[in-house]
């Protein structure tokens, strides 16, 4: 299943720098082990934004919610859920589309 998530993030900036800096780079190692299995398939920055657009290639909604939730940076994010499926005018198949 696809996934089209929008992430923004909003760090207090009274949290201690190195605590942050530590959350930050826990977020990246798991987000490129995801992306590495292919469960986290795009990440664009939003230009302007602390913020990106993400797809997620997943198997099941509870899945997504369990990476979500499981995110260093999680409780600093707003997150909006797309869930997305082939489009009849699509040229790929759902396999290339991934
Ligand atoms: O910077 C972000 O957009 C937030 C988050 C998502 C992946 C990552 O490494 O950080």
């Amino acid at each position: 299943m696809l996934f089209h998530v929008h992430m923004t993030v909003d760090i207090p900036l009274d949290l201690d720098k190195a605590y942050v800096e530590n959350l930050k780079a826990k977020e990246k190692a798991l987000s490129q082990e995801l992306q590495q299995q292919g469960k986290w398939t795009h990440i664009w920055r939003i230009v302007g934004q602390y913020a990106n657009i993400s797809i997620f290639n997943v198997d099941s909604a509870g899945e997504l919610h369990d990476i979500l939730m499981s995110l260093p940076l999680y409780p600093f994010m707003q997150v909006e859920v797309t869930a997305l499926c082939q489009h009849y005018s699509s040229v790929k198949n759902e396999e290339e589309a991934h």
